[in-house]
């Protein structure tokens, strides 16, 4: 994407607020600690990378109006806010902990620009990867938004599609509108469209007919998370979509970056779910589509199992199965 989702402007964090995209552009700025996390809960600002840089962000804003004189002092005002959001500045703070404050400041926040550095390098990195998987004339079906919207400027599953296409590859995509947020109908079409990329937007629900008119040629998704075993956390619905590919013998992949692998989870079962509002469900944008008190169960994300992924495309290289031997291979590499 030309635009940047996130990023520090003077002593503030600049992101494009993503609840009000497509109908508006608006940048919001976020000056303390509140109103970050205010960002984050509300996706203003959303997708795994892009969370994990507004949280570093975050911390280095928790510090900036700092009058602490000693590193103590300092330390126990950067824990709270780190705490609460990130800890990679945490420790860059404790490895610099013999600089003057004002210096550790500086050295804090360039700490969090190179994890903005690092995610757009490795956004192109999956994308120059990813697009050896495709060929010409391919169409690639996609669920929710794993786009620069969601990282630093590229994304993970569009740097795919952003890469092939700049390299002169004729596709086309689909984009699932994934309910109830629609990420995929707000943001994945949005940015696929400025990119000049032909997108064409279903309901989630016709995914298996889209698949059986024999129109997609592979699925790419992001991840959120994955285990050891290649069990996959993505946006809810994802799983489903996997079903979907394994039953009509289309490729399934997933796009995400080393950063993403946890081996601390042997299997997808270990990964927690995060439920949400019922109101997301009943009146996702204003109107109430549900009769009012209904119940709902509404989990955010689901784990699609290994066996159903064709391959990882990460910035180092796409791991296939076993992926417990290959995706170790290649965090080692
Ligand atoms: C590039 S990150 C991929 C994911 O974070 C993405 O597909 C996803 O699930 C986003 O969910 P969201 O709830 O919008 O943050």
């Amino acid at each position: 994407m030309a635009v940047s989702t996130i990023e520090w402007a003077d002593g503030r964090i600049r992101m494009i607020d993503q609840t009000l995209l497509p109908n508006e552009f608006k940048y919001i700025y976020c000056d303390d600690l509140p109103s970050t996390w205010e960002a984050i809960k509300s996706l203003r600002v959303r997708g795994a990378p892009a969370i994990g840089i507004a949280g570093a962000l975050g911390a280095v804003l928790g510090i900036w109006n700092s009058a602490a004189k000693t590193y103590e002092a300092f330390a126990a005002e950067l824990k709270s806010a780190a705490d609460y959001l990130v800890d990679r500045i945490s420790r860059t703070a404790e490895e610099n902990r013999c600089l003057q404050i004002p210096e550790l400041k500086e050295v804090l926040l360039a700490e969090a620009l190179e994890i903005i550095a690092e995610d757009k390098a490795m956004c192109r990195a999956i994308g120059q990867h990813g697009m050896a998987l495709l060929n010409e004339n391919d169409t690639i079906l996609t669920h929710c938004n794993a786009g620069g919207l969601a990282t630093s400027d590229y994304g993970t599953a569009l740097a795919v599609m952003f890469s092939a296409h700049k390299a002169g590859k004729q596709i086309q995509v689909y984009a699932d509108e994934t309910r109830p947020l629609l990420q995929g109908a707000r943001l994945t079409t949005w940015e696929l469209m400025q990119a000049g990329i032909d997108v064409t937007l279903i309901c989630d629900n016709m995914a298996a007919q889209v698949m059986k008119e024999g129109k997609i040629q592979c699925v790419i998704v992001g991840a959120d998370r994955i285990a050891a075993n290649g069990d996959t956390a993505n946006k809810i619905g994802t799983y489903n979509v996997a079903i979907l590919a394994e039953a009509h013998g289309i490729p399934f992949y997933v796009a995400a970056p080393t950063s993403t692998l946890d081996f601390a989870l042997e299997t997808g079962a270990e990964i927690p779910i995060e439920q949400r509002a019922a109101e997301e469900v009943t009146k996702g944008f204003g109107k109430l589509t549900a009769p009012e008190g209904v119940k709902v169960y509404s989990p955010a994300f689901d784990v699609t199992p290994a066996a159903l992924v064709t391959a990882i495309i990460t910035e180092k290289g796409i791991a296939r199965a076993p992926y417990t031997e290959n995706l170790n291979a290649l965090r080692d590499s």
